[in-house]
């Protein structure tokens, strides 16, 4: 292919995360001409100090570089749609970290547009490098391929439903969780398959798996180790998802649900994931804090099961009036009338909290803490809901 870069001047085009020593300058247009077309883009080009000579990539780098540049682009195009949705979490560092360089000594200078601000971001930013590096491993053609020997999924909300006809009480989604960057590691001892096994002897209808391994020290190994066990309740991955193609990764370790985070996501993407969820037979739970992100949740179409988080996954603040306060009014109106089933999430200890949430509308709730810590979790399962509700 004939490449044809029109730049005079020594630059590495790359948003990248180098560690070579380079000044920023303001962004600069780059045309790139082949044979019968021409693009043009800005980029952000990186000048380094130390090098006199001119150095220009080969032309296949080139456009690889650029599509690096246009994927970035892509994501800071996305942080302005979120934000005017009221969407606080960024989706990338908008100004990237940029390296400085003094003497024998390189660091970083911290400000506004490197700098994560607050636990939720920290996690998506670091979510983003992880899947951009897992991607280049498995590309979704791999994916795909590998979802024919996945095993099949199993109803998620029917089981809800099933243990909330059967108990008269919210269907358990029993989380497997080691770690929390609220509250540190919960659980020495964890194996995550007699976690498990322990829950659904217990009575959970459903299992939560925590798959981030930074934050909460998960695994998709553990998922997939569930899954294998033989263990029948319907397993949610429990992740970060900023793209789509890591539903169809979760689809491929066994998942029967995934999580997606309105604090997160746009609602187009909530949409377009949701929908992706239904082609592969998934349920999406879709996961809200506060009457705006309800309020966004409720007008997307095809959605079936929302949470309601008790946490602010910004400041760790837990309050379980937050799914009453919710589902009060014209909302709680709007979910009987789609028959949309309710999850309250986080913060749940006593059997009191049960019937505090399930007085205000849930049919289920996703509980981690207060049952992964007991010794035998199963029997914890009985403590939370003051009475044993296995089968
Ligand atoms: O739990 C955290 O500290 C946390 C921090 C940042 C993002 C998400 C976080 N937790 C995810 C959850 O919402 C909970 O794991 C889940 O609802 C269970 O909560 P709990 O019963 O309070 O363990």
């Amino acid at each position: 292919m004939e490449s044809l870069i029109s730049f005079k001047g020594t630059f590495h085009v790359c948003p990248s995360f180098s560690s070579k020593p380079t000044t920023r300058i303001s962004p600069t247009q780059v045309n790139i001409c082949r044979k019968n077309s021409l693009f043009s883009f800005s980029v952000r080009a990186q000048v380094d100090p130390n090098e006199g000579s001119s150095t220009i990539a080969t032309s296949s780098e080139s456009v690889v570089d650029a599509l690096k540049v246009k994927e970035w682009e892509v994501g800071m195009f996305h942080n302005e749609v979120a934000a005017s949705q009221g969407i606080r979490i960024r989706r990338r560092p908008p100004t990237g970290p940029p390296a400085h360089y003094v003497g024998p000594f390189q660091f970083r200078l911290q400000n506004e547009g490197n700098t994560p601000r607050n636990i939720l971001e920290e996690i998506v930013w670091n979510k983003d490098i992880e899947v951009a590096q897992l991607k280049e491993r498995k590309p979704l053609i791999t994916l795909k391929k590998a979802l024919e020997n996945a095993p099949p999924v199993r109803d998620f909300i029917g089981a809800l439903r099933a243990a909330n006809e059967r108990t008269g009480l919210p269907g358990l989604i029993a989380e497997v969780k080691k770690a929390s960057p609220s509250r540190g590691i919960l659980r020495e001892d964890f194996d995550p398959v007699e976690i498990a096994r322990s829950y659904e002897k217990g009575g959970a209808a459903c299992l939560s798996v925590l798959t981030d391994e930074k934050f909460f020290k998960g695994s998709f190994e553990n998922l997939e180790a569930i899954r294998n066990a033989g263990v029948k309740c319907p397993l949610l991955c429990k992740e970060f998802i900023i793209e789509a193609w890591q539903l169809y990764y979760a689809r491929s370790k066994g998942a029967d649900a995934v999580l997606l985070i309105a604090a997160v996501l746009p609602d187009l993407d909530i949409k377009y994931m949701t929908k992706i969820c239904k082609l592969l037979g998934m349920t999406a739970l879709v996961e809200v804090h506060d009457e705006r992100e309800f309020d966004r949740v409720l007008g997307i179409e095809g959605v079936e099961l929302i949470g309601i988080n008790n946490r602010n996954l910004e400041t760790f603040e837990v309050d379980i009036g937050i799914t009453k306060k919710l589902l009060e009014g014209e909302r709680g109106k709007i979910i009987r009338e789609k028959n949309i089933i309710m999850v309250g999430e986080s913060g749940l200890f006593t059997p009191e909290d049960i019937a505090y949430v399930q007085e205000a509308g849930v049919r289920a709730v996703l509980v981690g803490e207060s049952i992964v810590k007991q010794s035998d979790p199963g029997k914890g399962i009985s403590k939370l809901f003051g009475k044993d509700i296995s089968i």
